[in-house]
């Protein structure tokens, strides 16, 4: 479970979150959606207990807080979707090994490659990967962990149809393995399809949707609606 209480967020004199509050489940996928430079990266990067924004507020994960940086650390993983996590010279094999040791996951390197689709290309080093390739890495880096709560930041970006269905359904199944999921996107058809909630930031505060209501508005209707005089 990951919670946060009362969280004032922002860079500088900037502010992106004011007394913004809520209590994700474990098993929960939320899907985490607002326009660019809204604060998605900040909220997810000061989850993680990465610091470098101006944050004041009770932060929780898995009942660790997060100023105890090194047992946070155990509990959560931040995905960046911008392939910053990867190291250019070192192999695809390299990067899951080094994921499942600095973890001391079970997680097995083959399940991992397999499941994630780069068994293909194992022995690849990260810069001769194409973008989509080293997602795919970034990805299966993040399951590899098997850390209780997975903050992934545009995971879908670059990824093929195929991809993209592929990891919907890991997405899933790492929910029904009891895993905490937060997940940013542009991509609303499918936080639609991946999420259980979906949470909109939006004027500074947090506006909070049930995805799997039947007959409720699809994450595009409500991005229509609280975005229609965002610049
Ligand atoms: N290190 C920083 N120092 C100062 N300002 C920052 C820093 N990082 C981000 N910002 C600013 O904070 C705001 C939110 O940035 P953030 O990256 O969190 O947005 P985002 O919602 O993830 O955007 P995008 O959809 O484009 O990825 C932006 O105005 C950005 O310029």
């Amino acid at each position: 479970m990951l919670s946060f209480c009362h969280l004032t967020l922002g860079h500088g004199s900037v502010t992106l979150l004011e007394d913004a509050s809520l209590t994700l489940e474990r098993g929960e996928v939320v899907g985490l959606v607002a326009p660019n430079g809204f604060g998605k990266t900040t909220l997810l990067t000061t989850l993680a207990g990465m610091g470098g924004a101006r944050a004041r507020g009770k932060i929780s994960v898995q009942g660790v807080p997060a100023h105890d940086g090194a047992r946070l650390r155990a509990t959560v993983f931040y995905a960046p979707g911008d392939a910053s996590l990867l190291y250019p010279s070192c192999t695809v094999l390299d990067h899951v090994r080094m994921a499942r040791s600095l973890w001391a996951s079970p997680c097995s390197v083959e399940a991992v490659a397999r499941t994630c689709g780069i068994d293909g290309f194992m022995r690849k080093r990260v810069r001769t990967l194409s973008q989509g390739m080293k997602q795919q890495l970034t990805l299966a880096v993040a399951y590899a962990t098997n850390a209780p709560c997975l903050l992934l930041d545009e995971p879908m970006n670059a990824l093929d149809p195929t991809n993209v269905q592929r990891n919907t359904a890991i997405l899933r199944a790492l929910a029904r393995r009891g895993k905490t999921i937060v997940m940013s996107s542009h991509i609303l058809e499918n936080v639609d399809e991946v999420s259980d909630r979906i949470v909109f930031i939006s004027d500074k505060s947090l506006i909070v949707a049930d995805a799997r209501s039947s007959g409720g508005e699809r994450a595009r209707d409500i991005y229509r609606r609280l975005y229609r005089n965002a610049s």
